[in-house]
């Protein structure tokens, strides 16, 4: 089959790529020329372990190509792809000009029959707002089939082509062997509805995810308070199948280009049809006071802030991409520039992206992790890169001059900490190294 996706992000570049290896041929659109020159030369647009050695493949036999031209591409196609932003407007919901933009466009090139497929996350009845769209600008014959997209950054390549399942809403049943063939090699697993309950469903589980991680974050507190261990406690809650055990890491929160925005969206989705959706306004809601813990950490240990130096390890939202949206290091560098110290960052991949986004006189960019740590009165982990599991934590404290160490992932062991001379603060866990243990608070046990 020939494939248009329209859009080189994530979504369009990667599921884009993976089409191309159960046989389709495939153009990826974007009207951002400077991305599609970039993917011409086999440079990915975006940060993806695997992803360029793909395209550069797929280029070479000829299955894979990439064009600014989305009236060409369309008409070279029989299913187009919305790959799209969807980004959130200031009061939450979703901004679907990209997706209304695009679908105009598509209409106005059709000269036959199209499958239109949206990928991009879009709330409950979009997918009707764009047949409609289309219609009013063509005659040419269509169907809506909506593909809510599941892929995580950093393992998209693996869960594109290795997914728990594929969710096709749509409303013509003979699109039904088509989307299976469009789909074969990947999962049998694929589950067929109605166009509203896909798009709900994608909302849902991102909803789910991010209920999942408030909801350890709040144990995790408790956690702190009764001299319990998180880490043992969402272990042990994972056993049970009901549960699961992923999605239970304590933290500083979720970040990224999905969660806040797709939990916002729902919320907004729920508000316009007058539901007040309590539960998840209160994941929203922990999960934004949830990074400050790293600053009432370092009150806790060091008192005022002015004049300190703190170093910070990570700015990603998440590890294994250069992807700062959202990411919880933002506010949690603001907040500490605020007070009046001087902030040390190190990101192996991210550091260039959060700069282009905010900098600051008191901000000094780092070129390894150890040179953030250097002469710090306390060093913040923020993202769990692999990289600092091996850092020599015994020298490094050596360095500092005070020995704290926040982690805000859980990324070390007791072993790891003990005899370092460091004072570590985790989430959710007794408190090791150089303070003593926990001791509980009145009336907790
Ligand atoms: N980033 C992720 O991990 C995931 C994203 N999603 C959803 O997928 C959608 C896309 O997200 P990303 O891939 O992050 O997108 P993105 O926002 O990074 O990229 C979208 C691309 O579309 C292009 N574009 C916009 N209008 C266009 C037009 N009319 N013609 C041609 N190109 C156009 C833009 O130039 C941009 O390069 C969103 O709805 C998002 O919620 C879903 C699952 C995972
Ligand atoms: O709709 C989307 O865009 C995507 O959003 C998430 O994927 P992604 O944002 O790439 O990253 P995740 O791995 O889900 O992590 C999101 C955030 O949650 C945090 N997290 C995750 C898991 C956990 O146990 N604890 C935790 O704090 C991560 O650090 C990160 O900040 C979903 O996992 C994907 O299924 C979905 O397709």
């Amino acid at each position: 089959m020939k494939l248009a996706v329209i859009g080189t992000g994530y979504v369009g570049l990667v599921s884009g790529v993976c089409f191309t290896l159960n046989g389709n041929h495939v153009i990826c659109v974007d009207k951002d020329e400077e991305k599609i020159n970039k993917l011409n030369r086999m440079e990915s647009p975006i940060y993806e372990p695997g992803i360029e050695a793909l395209i550069e493949m797929n280029l070479r036999e000829g299955r894979l190509s990439f064009s600014a031209d989305l009236k060409e591409s369309v008409r070279r196609s029989d299913i187009v792809i919305l790959a799209v932003g969807t980004p959130s407007l200031p009061g939450g919901e979703a901004d679907l000009q990209y997706i209304e933009g695009a679908a105009a466009e598509i209409a106005d090139a059709m000269e036959g029959y199209k499958i239109i497929m949206t990928k991009s996350t879009v709330p409950v009845g979009t997918n009707e707002r764009i047949r409609k769209l289309i219609a009013s600008r063509t005659n040419h014959p269509f169907d809506i089939v909506s593909a809510p997209e599941f892929l995580r950054e950093g393992s998209a390549i693996r869960d594109t082509l290795h997914p728990d399942r594929i969710v096709i809403g749509l409303d013509n049943p003979q699109l039904e062997p088509t989307m299976r063939q469009l789909h074969q090699g990947f999962t049998e697993n694929i589950f067929v509805t109605d166009i509203r309950s896909a798009e709900m469903i994608k909302y849902a589980s991102n909803a789910f995810l991010a209920t999942k991680i408030s909801f350890i974050n709040e144990i995790a507190n408790i956690c702190e308070k009764v001299g319990a261990d998180v880490t043992m406690v969402a272990e042990g809650m994972g056993m049970d199948r009901r549960i699961g055990s992923s999605f239970l890491q304590a933290g500083i929160g979720y970040g990224g280009s999905c969660f806040p925005k797709d939990t916002n969206a729902l919320i907004q989705i729920a508000g316009n049809v007058d539901y007040e959706f309590k539960l998840l306004k209160s994941v929203v809601e922990v999960n934004k006071d949830q990074r400050f813990m790293i600053i009432s950490k370092l009150h806790e240990s060091l008192g005022s802030l002015r004049g300190a130096v703190i170093g910070i390890w990570g700015l990603a939202f998440k590890p294994n991409t250069d992807d700062v949206r959202e990411a919880p290091a933002r506010e949690i560098v603001e907040a500490l520039v605020a007070e009046g110290a001087t902030v040390k960052l190190y990101d192996p991949i991210a550091a260039a992206n959060f700069r282009a986004q905010y900098d600051h006189p008191q901000l000094r960019w780092c070129g390894v992790p150890e040179e953030a740590a250097e002469g710090s009165d306390a060093v913040c982990l923020l993202t769990d890169w692999a990289q600092f599991k091996d850092i020599d934590l015994h020298h490094l404290s050596g360095t500092m001059r005070r020995q704290i160490l926040i982690d805000g992932r859980n990324v070390y062991s007791k072993e790891q900490i003990e005899g370092t001379g460091l004072e570590y603060h985790s989430v959710g866990r007794p408190q090791m190294g150089g303070l003593s243990g926990y001791s509980p608070v009145a009336g907790a046990v």
